[in-house]
């Protein structure tokens, strides 16, 4: 996909790997509506984003993307201001086994909803112009040996599930919309700021894993695949990509099902 003039639409975009994605299509000529549920960061984030690229070519909606109401209403509000929408980023997460539900919330159902608003607002079949839905999964979605965050790794799994499934040239062929999932391993951003309350008793396990992978992923290597896969023009779908240390950028291989 050629940027320049595009629209997009990014959850979780106050901070971390969301507020990089946003800047990174700014600055190649995209228009981008960055979602999140903090208001301060949000609007300081907006305004930063303002200042740099032109106050017409980006816009902050406070949104908490569990809320149906607020995320509908956030899809439609960007799709009207831009005049329809080319790519949707379902990127905001949390890493919480405390309150598990409320990570499975965000993680997944949400990621759910926003692929399907995404699909409702670019499809040929309801006069979109098409486009593409980047879920933001994790590795932590292709692997099954976390014992100290099931209930995220599960979430994981199931947006890698999920973009695999709506990726499928089944759906593709109806909506002209590609769905792919982004696999970054460890990142250095918040998230992985883990503590006991969040984490339970296991917390401590997080930061033994990241020094046993060797450290953080820088985010601008996230940003490289994740641009990557954006501007990829072979109509790719369903495809995971994994960002790691030890491998860089690469796709999971899956057999034929
Ligand atoms: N950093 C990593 O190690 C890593 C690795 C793999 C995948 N990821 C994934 O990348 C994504 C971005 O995370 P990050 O690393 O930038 O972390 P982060 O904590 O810096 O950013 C997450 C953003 O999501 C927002 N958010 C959380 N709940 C929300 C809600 N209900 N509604 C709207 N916004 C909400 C937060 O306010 C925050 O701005 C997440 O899906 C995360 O699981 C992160
Ligand atoms: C716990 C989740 C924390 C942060 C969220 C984020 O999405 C990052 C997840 C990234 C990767 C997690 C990897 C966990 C790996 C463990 O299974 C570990 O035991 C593997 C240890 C060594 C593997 C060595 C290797 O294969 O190279």
């Amino acid at each position: 996909m050629v940027l320049q003039g595009k629209v997009a639409l990014i959850t979780g975009a106050a901070q971390g790997l969301g507020k990089a994605f946003s800047q990174a299509l700014l600055r190649r000529g995209a228009r981008v509506v960055l979602l999140d549920m903090k208001h301060v960061e949000g609007q300081q984030t907006g305004q930063e984003m303002a200042d740099k690229f032109g106050p017409e070519n980006s816009t902050f909606i406070q949104c908490d993307v569990t809320a149906k109401e607020q995320l509908d209403s956030a899809f439609n509000k960007a799709s009207s201001q831009f005049g329809g929408l080319d790519l949707v980023v379902n990127n905001a997460g949390i890493l919480d086994e405390v309150q598990w539900e409320r990570c499975l919330a965000v993680n997944l159902e949400a990621v759910i909803r926003g692929t399907y608003n995404g699909l409702n607002h670019m499809s040929t079949q309801n006069g979109g112009r098409g486009g593409h839905i980047i879920n933001v999964a994790s590795i932590a979605g292709l692997l099954s040996s976390i014992p100290a965050a099931p209930v995220y790794t599960t979430s994981k799994h199931g947006v890698v599930a999920l973009s695999r499934c709506m990726g499928h040239a089944m759906h593709y062929k109806r909506h002209g919309v590609r769905v792919n999932a982004l696999c970054p391993s460890f990142t250095d951003t918040d998230i992985i700021h883990v503590t006991e309350d969040s984490m339970g008793k296991d917390f401590w396990m997080v930061p033994k894993t990241v020094q046993k992978l060797g450290g953080l992923l820088p985010v601008s290597t996230v940003v490289e695949g994740f641009l990557q896969l954006v501007e990829d023009d072979t109509q790719l779908t369903g495809a995971v990509m994994r960002v790691t240390l030890a491998k860089g950028i690469d796709y999971k291989q899956y057999r034929e099902e």
